[in-house]
């Protein structure tokens, strides 16, 4: 997978060489561009947002400069490419988004800043047929896309074949059978006077599995009520509902 990120702070996208991201980059599992917005100014003072039309605090990013952008970024490789706009009015950025989101052979992050990107920007990649995703990581408002960008490619990246070492803690995420996760424990077995669960140390694993089962029932329940209601309807067994 290809990554391009289209920023006023390259610096921002440092993180991403980091760790397990750094080491995905490393084995060529994902390519990572990071490009400066301001490289497509053509005034001395390298403008890249302007008033915003009708008024109102802010200002609002430029059509021009982000149009020549995102074109130059996107003839630098011929893979089809979905743009991804972060903005707090964006649809909500999911665990099944960054899943859908690995089947892509490059995406492209244009960060914005929190009053947005002039919409003629995003209209006219729709109108030449560019698959363009607005999209909120949560309902709170950050001061530019940079830092939900991390978000999405840390999510997304982590997903994809070879890049966890164990591919099954990706099965068992929260969120993956719908359900938050419940508590984790390791050594030692009594800390500060607190025990790990005897069942956890019993090596049944079947009673070790319906234990899990019925905390991540009763995390999801007392935290996430909305997503035990959107399971679907042959999510939960009879034990689950016996719980
Ligand atoms: N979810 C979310 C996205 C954002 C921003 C994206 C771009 C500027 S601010 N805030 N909150």
């Amino acid at each position: 997978m290809r990554i391009d990120v289209i920023t006023i702070f390259p610096g921002y996208l440092a993180p991403l060489r980091e760790a397990l991201l750094g080491r995905a980059i490393g084995a060529g599992l994902v390519d990572l561009a990071v490009h400066d917005l301001r490289s497509w100014t053509r005034d001395v003072h390298q403008a890249v947002d302007d008033s915003p039309y009708g008024g109102g605090p802010g200002m609002v990013m430029r059509p021009q400069v982000w149009g020549e952008a995102l074109d130059a970024v996107l003839a630098l490789d011929e893979r089809p490419a979905r743009i991804v706009v972060p903005t707090p009015a964006g649809r909500p950025f999911t665990q099944a988004t960054a899943q859908a989101w690995t089947g892509e052979e490059r995406l492209v992050f244009a960060c914005g800043r929190y009053e947005g990107i002039d919409q003629r920007v995003v209209d006219d990649a729709r109108r030449r047929d560019l698959p363009v995703d607005e999209v909120s990581i949560g309902d709170y408002v950050l001061v530019g896309g940079e830092v939900a960008v991390l978000v999405m490619v840390e999510a997304v990246v982590r997903l994809l074949p070879g890049v966890l070492g164990n591919p099954a803690s990706a099965q068992q995420d929260s969120f993956s059978d719908g359900l938050l996760e419940g508590p984790a424990y390791t050594r030692p077995e009594v800390w500060r006077g607190l025990a790990v669960p005897e069942v956890l140390r019993s090596g049944n694993h079947a009673k070790i599995a319906r234990w899990r089962r019925d905390r991540a029932l009763e995390r999801t329940a007392q935290r996430r009520p909305d997503l035990l209601a959107a399971l679907p309807e042959d999510a939960l067994d009879d034990a689950d509902r016996a719980f």
